[in-house]
């Protein structure tokens, strides 16, 4: 094997690049029932919700607006705290819109209960979040998440836009990783 190679730093597969697109597809499913005949303003978070939001969005048959986010939590090493600063605004008004938050991952749920606060004080006609994978054993606080793709075990995964030390993202499959990265 090439010593470049990722796949020796992986540990498990969680999700296979299969799994993950059938959920998608499924997901999309759901969002345009429920949002018939309404448009949907699709806010993507930096930078780990890339890869969800291009497949979401292509899988998705209502009208659509993109718009992206960039936040930062602060925290102790990979906790994090729940104080949250914009670094990329939106460049929408959110006034009247539906706006669907779409992530890869809810760990803690700080950010996005931060987010998703922050975003209704805008005045939305609605605001619903849509995630790829949600950590049940890590929540510190409740968000009520109306899509959520998988419940993962509370283990540090990676791939499908979801890094370690940015790295990682561009896998389409998600997985956990080698001890030996860590070390
Ligand atoms: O539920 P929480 O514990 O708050 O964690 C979830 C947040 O952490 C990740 O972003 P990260 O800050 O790693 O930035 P990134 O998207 O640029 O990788 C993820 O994309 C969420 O935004
Ligand atoms: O498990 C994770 N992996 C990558 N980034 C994350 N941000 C919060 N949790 C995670």
């Amino acid at each position: 094997m090439d010593s470049n190679d990722v796949s020796a730093d992986l540990a498990h597969v969680l999700y296979t690049k299969e799994q993950i697109q059938d959920k998608i597809a499924e997901l999309a499913v759901q969002i345009d029932r429920d949002y018939e005949g309404r448009d949907i303003l699709v806010v993507g978070v930096l930078k780990g919700a890339v890869m969800v939001m291009a497949d979401l969005a292509r899988a998705l048959h209502s009208h659509v607006n993109m718009d992206w986010m960039a936040v930062s939590s602060y925290g102790s090493g990979t906790t994090s705290s729940g104080v949250v600063r914009i670094l990329k605004d939106l460049d929408t008004d959110l006034m009247g819109k539906h706006v669907l938050i779409v992530e890869d991952i809810i760990d803690s749920g700080l950010t996005l209960s931060w987010l998703k606060s922050n975003l209704i004080s805008r005045g939305p006609a609605s605001v619903e979040i849509c995630t790829l994978l949600r950590k049940p054993e890590a929540a510190k606080v409740e968000i009520d998440v109306k899509y959520v793709g998988f419940d993962c075990p509370n283990e540090f995964v990676v791939g499908y836009g979801l890094d370690f030390s940015e790295k990682y993202r561009n896998l389409d499959f998600i997985g956990t990783l080698a001890p030996h990265v860590y070390q």
